[in-house]
C-alpha cells in the first residue's frame, strides 16, 4: 500500500432533503495515516457526510470513493475495512458485552473464538473485564461508549469514523483513546474524527476540515488555520470562521427571557 494512497475521495457531493440542500458540493481527499478533525456548527452536515461514506445514505449526488472504490458501484467489500463509533447507538441492551462484541465481530467476518478472545482482552484493557458477561443495560454511559469503541476496533479496520467518541469518558480513558488514535495513525490507519470538543480536535488532528452550511470553509493543519485567523485556539478560530460573535448578548437575552423580563431589553 502506497503511503500516499487516497483512502477517501469526495467529489462535489451534494445532498438534499426535500427542498433543503444540506451538502453543497463537498470536495475532500484524505490520505492514509491522516487524522481528520471534521468540525462545524450544529446542523452543518457532518453526520450526513459520514452517513454517506458509510453507505447509509444513497441518494446523494456526486462521487464518493473509499480505498479507490466508488461506493455506488455495488461492491460493499470496503465496509469490512471500516470501523464506526456513532454518536448515539442503539446497543442491544439485553445482550451482555461479550455477546454484543462477538455478534458484531462475526458480522465483520471474524471467527467466533478469535472474536471472543480479542473482546475479552480489549475489555480488560478498558477496565471492563469484570462486567464482560453483564448486560449492557446495566452499564454507565462511559462504559457503553467503551464497548462501542471496542466493537469498532475488533476487526482491525483501516479507516475509522469516530463521531463524538469521547462523550461520557473520564479523563484517564480519554487520554488512552487519544494516544491510541495517534498510534493507529502512525501505523497507517486513517481516522475521521467528528467532535464539538475543540481542544481535543486541536490536539488530536493533523488536519482540520471545517464545514458550514454544507460546504468546506477551511481545510488544513491547525497551524494553517491559525494563519487564516487572529485567534490562537481552535475554538476561537471556529467562532471567527463561523461568524459567531454575539455570545454575550445572546446569553443576556436568554437570561432575560428566563427571568421573565423583556426579551429585547
Ligand atoms: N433525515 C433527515 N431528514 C431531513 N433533514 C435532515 C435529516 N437528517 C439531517 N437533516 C438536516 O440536515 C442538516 C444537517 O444535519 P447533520 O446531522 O448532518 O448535521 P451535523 O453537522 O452532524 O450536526 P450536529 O453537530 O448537530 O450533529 C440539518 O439541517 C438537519 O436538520
Amino acid at each position: 500500500m502506497e503511503s500516499t494512497e487516497k483512502v477517501l475521495r469526495l467529489k462535489n457531493v451534494t445532498m438534499t432533503y426535500g427542498v433543503k440542500r444540506v451538502l453543497n458540493g463537498i470536495n475532500l481527499e484524505v490520505e492514509r495515516g491522516q487524522i481528520i478533525g471534521y468540525i462545524g456548527p450544529n446542523g452543518a452536515g457532518k453526520s450526513t457526510t459520514v452517513k454517506i461514506m458509510l453507505g447509509l445514505i444513497q441518494d446523494y449526488v456526486g462521487q464518493v470513493e473509499i480505498f479507490g472504490t466508488d461506493i455506488a458501484s455495488g461492491d460493499t467489500s470496503y465496509k469490512r475495512r471500516i470501523g464506526y463509533v456513532p454518536e448515539q447507538a442503539e446497543l442491544y441492551d439485553t445482550l451482555t458485552a461479550m455477546e454484543y462484541l462477538v455478534f458484531t465481530g462475526e458480522l465483520y467476518g471474524l471467527d467466533r473464538k478469535y472474536a471472543e478472545e480479542k473482546a475479552q482482552k480489549l475489555m480488560e484493557e478498558f477496565e471492563l473485564g469484570e462486567v464482560l458477561h453483564s448486560r449492557i443495560s446495566s452499564f454507565s454511559k462511559g462504559m457503553k461508549q467503551k464497548v462501542l469503541i471496542i466493537s469498532s476496533l475488533l476487526h482491525n479496520p483501516d479507516l475509522l469514523f469516530f463521531d463524538e467518541p469521547l462523550s461520557g469518558l473520564d479523563a484517564n480513558s480519554m487520554m488512552i483513546i487519544r494516544e491510541m488514535l495517534a498510534q493507529l495513525a502512525a501505523q497507517g490507519k486513517t481516522i475521521f474524527y467528528s467532535s464539538h470538543i475543540m481542544d481535543i480536535v486541536e490536539k488530536i488532528s493533523n488536519r482540520i476540515v471545517l464545514i458550514v452550511n454544507g460546504a468546506v470553509v477551511a481545510d488544513g493543519s491547525f497551524e494553517e488555520l491559525q494563519e487564516l485567523s487572529e485567534e490562537g485556539s481552535l475554538s476561537g478560530i471556529f467562532n471567527q470562521l463561523t461568524g459567531f460573535t454575539d455570545h454575550v448578548s445572546r446569553s443576556e437575552r436568554i437570561i432575560s427571557i428566563v427571568e421573565g423580563g423583556n426579551a429585547d431589553g
